[in-house]
């Protein structure tokens, strides 16, 4: 039976078929901003998306995601702490059952209510599924949501939900910027780390913000509103599709601000 958050196959369970998920670089972490090491060297992060590059929304029984036509170098992040020149493949996101619990990085014990992944892939390879299995391969942007205002580009991602409700739904989306979805500040936590669900490949580059953007309430109610569960199966909500903080195992972890 297929991984999920579930008591039976859930983050505890994963191991049993995915045994890299005792690796060495597993995500996500416990951020300690007082262990945290300023490295003069790192430079900001150089985002920029095109949003022609919008494909579509996405339910994949785990999370949602919006996935970018990534044939070109229209949408990229580049600078930061990588190399070369990083595509975007899709974002999604992970959230909780209530505003108390939700994202996969935590900062010194505080879980923020959703994090967003930004996903992109090092375009030295050829393809997504190629950087997917280097240690160099893939570079996943981190933001926090925290609960505040009503957060209006997002809105634009939930007003989608009615078409994507269930596992395998698929749906047009386009014309949207995920820039729009960065907080104004783009200090940043990053260490190395890999996918936070099965495969677990420890390929990705993790770059934390530490500004989080805002969420509303009513707007987090709207994410639970999504269900794992495919048409015509028993209702299950799509809630609590985070994988907990995993071992440092001596990873250092910079901050790109002091
Ligand atoms: C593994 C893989 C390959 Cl290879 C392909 N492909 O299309 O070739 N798709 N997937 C699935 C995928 O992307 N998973 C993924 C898991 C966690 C995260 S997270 N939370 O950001 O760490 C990002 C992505
Ligand atoms: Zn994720």
């Amino acid at each position: 039976h297929a991984w999920g958050y579930a008591e039976d196959n859930g983050p505890e369970r994963w191991a049993d078929n995915f045994p890299i998920a005792n690796g060495p670089r597993q995500s996500p972490i416990d951020i300690v901003p007082g262990d945290s090491s300023y490295d003069a060297g790192l430079k900001k992060l150089n985002l920029k998306y095109d949003p022609s590059t919008c494909l579509d929304i996405l339910n994949n029984g785990h999370s949602f995601q919006v996935t970018f036509i990534d044939d070109n170098d229209n949408s990229t992040l580049t600078d930061g702490p990588i190399s070369g020149i990083y595509r975007l493949k899709q974002f999604h996101f992970h959230w909780g059952a209530s505003d108390d619990k939700g994202s996969e990085h935590t900062v010194a014990g505080t879980k923020y209510p959703a994090e967003l992944h930004l996903v992109h892939w090092n375009t030295k390879y050829p393809s997504f599924g190629e950087a997917a299995s280097q240690p160099d391969g893939l570079a996943v942007v981190g933001v926090f949501l925290q609960i505040g205002n009503e957060n209006a580009s997002l809105q634009k991602v939930l007003d989608a939900f009615d078409t994507i409700r269930t596992k395998g739904k698929q749906a047009s989306f386009e014309n949207f910027n995920p820039a729009t979805l960065l907080p104004s500040c783009l200090d940043y936590w990053t260490y190395d780390g890999s996918l936070t669900t099965p495969p677990l490949l420890e390929s990705v580059t993790w770059i934390v913000c530490k500004e989080p953007i805002s969420v509303s309430s009513g707007q987090m109610a709207k994410f639970r509103s999504l269900l794992f569960s495919a048409e015509g199966e028993a209702e299950c909500c799509m809630v609590d599709n985070y994988r907990p903080p995993q071992p440092l195992k001596g990873r250092a972890v910079r901050a790109s601000f002091q």
